[in-house]
């Protein structure tokens, strides 16, 4: 089943931008041509919590409390081509959150599904290997690129990993997907020999590899200055926008919220509040680019 987002300002959105620029987006927004659509719900998480046990500590780390997003629940599912952010103060749980949606990490409690596949504390490491490997794409702030190989053969390692495809069907993929983050001349290169920008579009590609329903993006413009991070913004817009690529990003930048269709605002191991963005994403980071220029 397939929804309308509804869009509207929230208060939260104003904070950072001026008077100017919000009537410039709003401008830009009711010109807007189409409405984004979203697919069904793609990833649910209920009564999920996380302790840590810290050796020689009678009390745990409660990184995580009874964390829900589904329909029934106040803040629900993330659907297919749903852009979400994570923001809130250090410590809050962002990563935690992020890492227990990627199955890197588990739950103490609670149930997460992935595209309907449940994810408990009793799902095994190698369920979790191949769910990970087959749905979901990683992209970190410091790149984790293998620095001995070629951002060719980075990008080739995901699929030689999977073995669904022939040798030369994945030299073929690997060339089109630094082609399509503009790498394409570069791809020779070992991450040493390229900036953190073009590092990132790497790590991008390599996470389409095995085209993932979902990609998951920890703080990726954490490393990078302005320009590199409103390209790699764009880029990844692009990629949500033209294959529906549904993207949890966790930053601490307020800049990129612009990008987001709903920001989720995690602290003290909770929900504090969501908020849907109205502006129109596709015209906004042209907004974006164009306010760069200027400045
Ligand atoms: N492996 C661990 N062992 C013990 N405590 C942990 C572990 N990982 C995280 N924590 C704690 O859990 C809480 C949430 O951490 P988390 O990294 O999720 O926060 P965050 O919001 O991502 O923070 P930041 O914005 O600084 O990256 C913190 O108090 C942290 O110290």
């Amino acid at each position: 089943m397939s929804r309308i987002l509804s869009w509207f300002r929230s208060e939260d959105f104003k904070s950072h931008k001026s008077q100017e620029q919000i009537d410039a987006e709003k401008k830009l927004s009711s010109e807007l041509p189409f409405e984004k659509e979203l697919g069904e719900v793609i990833v649910t998480v209920q009564n999920i919590f996380k302790h840590y046990k810290i050796p020689g500590r009678s009390d745990n780390v409660r990184a995580l409390e009874d964390i829900n997003l589904h329909d029934d629940a106040e803040f629900y599912g993330i659907r297919r081509g749903e852009f979400v952010m994570i923001r809130g103060p250090s410590g809050g749980g962002k990563t935690t959150l992020l890492n227990i949606i990627g199955t890197i990490d588990k739950p103490s409690g609670g149930i997460l599904e992935i595209m309907g596949e449940p994810v408990t504390q009793e799902s095994s490491d190698n369920y979790l290997a191949d769910l990970r490997l087959r749905k979901i794409g990683f992209v970190f702030q410091t790149f984790n690129l293998i620095a001995t190989m070629s951002a060719f053969e980075n990008v080739e390692l995901p699929m030689t990993l999977i073995g669904k495809l022939s040798r030369t069907e994945r030299r073929k993929r690997a060339k089109e997907l630094l082609k399509m983050v503009g790498l394409e001349d570069r791809i020779t290169h070992l991450p040493s020999e390229l900036s953190g920008g073009e590092q990132q579009r790497v790590t991008i590609a390599r996470a389409l590899a095995n085209n993932p329903e979902i990609l998951l993006l920890d703080e990726p413009t954490g490393d990078l200055d302005t320009r590199n991070t409103v390209e790699i913004m764009d880029l990844l817009l692009n990629i949500n926008l033209n294959q529906m690529t549904t993207c949890i990003m966790v930053t601490h930048n307020p800049d990129v919220e612009c990008y987001a269709d709903r920001v989720l605002y995690v602290s003290d191991g909770k929900f504090e509040r969501q908020c849907l963005n109205q502006i129109q994403t596709p015209l906004m980071y042209e907004h974006y680019n164009n306010y760069l220029k200027t400045k």
